[in-house]
């Protein structure tokens, strides 16, 4: 019984790689197991989920992200399901994550998608205008309202009022904001009636908003009404190998946009950037590589071009935090030992020098003969290590 399950599962696996749906999965899985009538598949909670979840194609990408790990996987499912309701959603993540990509990716899966998706960053417009901004004004409601003016809120009728940096709201707006979530009425600065809107709300903060609720610096009742769908953007140091997709997919499309020849990163870069520690996550990423293509020319892109800083490299994040001292090789490409060190170090020289070795060790301040004597000893004594570059 147990057997039949497997080998069925393993053929709806390999059905769903190629894309095909649920459903032939199912029919395949039936050809497969003739003895199957035994294995009542619909009433089988545990194996249903197991082949729905197969049946569904990996993507590399969805609406401007880029990115095919298990975590964004989640993610893209996450955005497809909740975009079909109209429930608040409340986004976290790190500065730079992708939450307004979320934010527009929902706007575009939602049934509103033909109405307006209006964007308002609570943190950069200054709080005393930042009511008027959101629910308009009438004329000669305050000094320089010359002429009325519709809010952000009444713009967003119709579709998505996506509030970015949500903590930002001075608390006096957030009551106010309250009562429009509440009603589905806003009251202009000045003004004595109300207009109706109705919008889909999508806020973001990259805080935590159980402590600014903690700390009163938000209103619960305005948490509760807000976070009734919470989205967590994962950071992009917890996304493993595509760091790599995304860095590959901006170097094209950064080169063509600057007129330059990158074509690829150097393995070194690569060790690089899966290494860094991207405490301003992809938008970081993308003002690294954007800065190592307009400084250089070249097909390649090295590890000197990217010019990261080494203290935001994982090595000191894991050794100050959480692993052990004593760390194998392959636990932390950082942490290895010092002919390996020394090897990487050269032959990002050498890289850089575009395999030039008397430039590289004009650089290097030793003698050309220093490196082809360290290249060949370090294949002799240690023929199976994998080469830097
Ligand atoms: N997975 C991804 N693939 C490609 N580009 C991405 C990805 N995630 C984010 N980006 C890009 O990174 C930049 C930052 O993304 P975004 O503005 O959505 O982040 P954010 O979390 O809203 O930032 P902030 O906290 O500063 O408001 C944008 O240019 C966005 O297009």
């Amino acid at each position: 019984m147990l057997s039949q399950r497997i080998r069925s599962l393993k053929c709806c696996r390999k059905i769903s790689r190629k894309g095909t749906s649920l459903m032939t999965a199912l029919k395949a899985h039936h050809q497969a197991a003739p003895a199957a009538s035994a294995l009542n598949l619909a009433a089988d909670s545990s194996i249903i989920p197991r082949v729905r979840e197969l049946s569904v194609p990996r993507r590399h990408g969805f609406e401007g992200f880029i990115g095919g790990s298990s975590t964004m996987q989640t993610l893209y499912r996450t955005l497809i399901q909740v975009a079909r309701s109209d429930a608040p959603i409340f986004i976290t993540g790190e500065s730079g994550s992708g939450k307004e990509l979320c934010a527009t990716a929902i706007h575009r899966h939602s049934p509103v998608r033909d109405g307006p998706f209006i964007a308002v960053n609570c943190a950069a417009i200054p709080a005393e205008l930042l009511e008027s901004q959101l629910f308009g004004h009438v004329r000669g409601a305050f000094t320089g309202a010359v002429s009325a003016q519709q809010g952000l809120a009444v713009a967003a009728d119709g579709g998505t009022l996506f509030l970015d940096e949500i903590a930002e709201l001075p608390l006096p707006l957030q009551s106010k904001l309250l009562r429009f979530l509440q009603t589905g009425q806003v009251m202009p600065v000045g003004a004595t009636r109300t207009t109706e809107v109705n919008c889909r709300i999508v806020c973001a903060t990259h805080q935590d908003p159980r402590q600014l609720v903690d700390t009163h610096r938000f209103r619960e009742d305005l948490f509760y009404r807000l976070h009734v769908i919470p989205l967590k953007v994962p950071p992009l140091r917890e996304r493993g190998k595509d760091i790599l997709e995304i860095a590959n997919g901006l170097l094209t499309r950064m080169a063509s946009h600057e007129g330059k020849h990158f074509t690829h990163l150097s393995s070194c870069a690569e060790q690089q950037l899966l290494t860094h520690d991207w405490p301003g996550n992809v938008r970081e990423l993308e003002n690294t590589l954007r800065r190592a293509i307009i400084l250089n020319e070249g097909e390649v892109l090295t590890a000197a071009m990217l010019d990261l800083p080494a203290n935001h490299s994982a090595v000191g994040r894991h050794v100050t935090a959480t692993r052990s001292p004593i760390l194998s090789e392959s636990d932390d490409p950082w942490l290895r030992p010092l002919w390996m060190v020394e090897r990487d170090a050269i032959e990002t020289v050498i890289e850089a020098c575009e395999g030039s070795i008397p430039r590289a060790a004009a650089i290097l301040e030793i003698a050309p003969s220093t490196i082809y004597r360290k290249r060949l000893s370090w294949l002799a004594q240690h023929p199976e290590a994998p080469t830097a570059h």
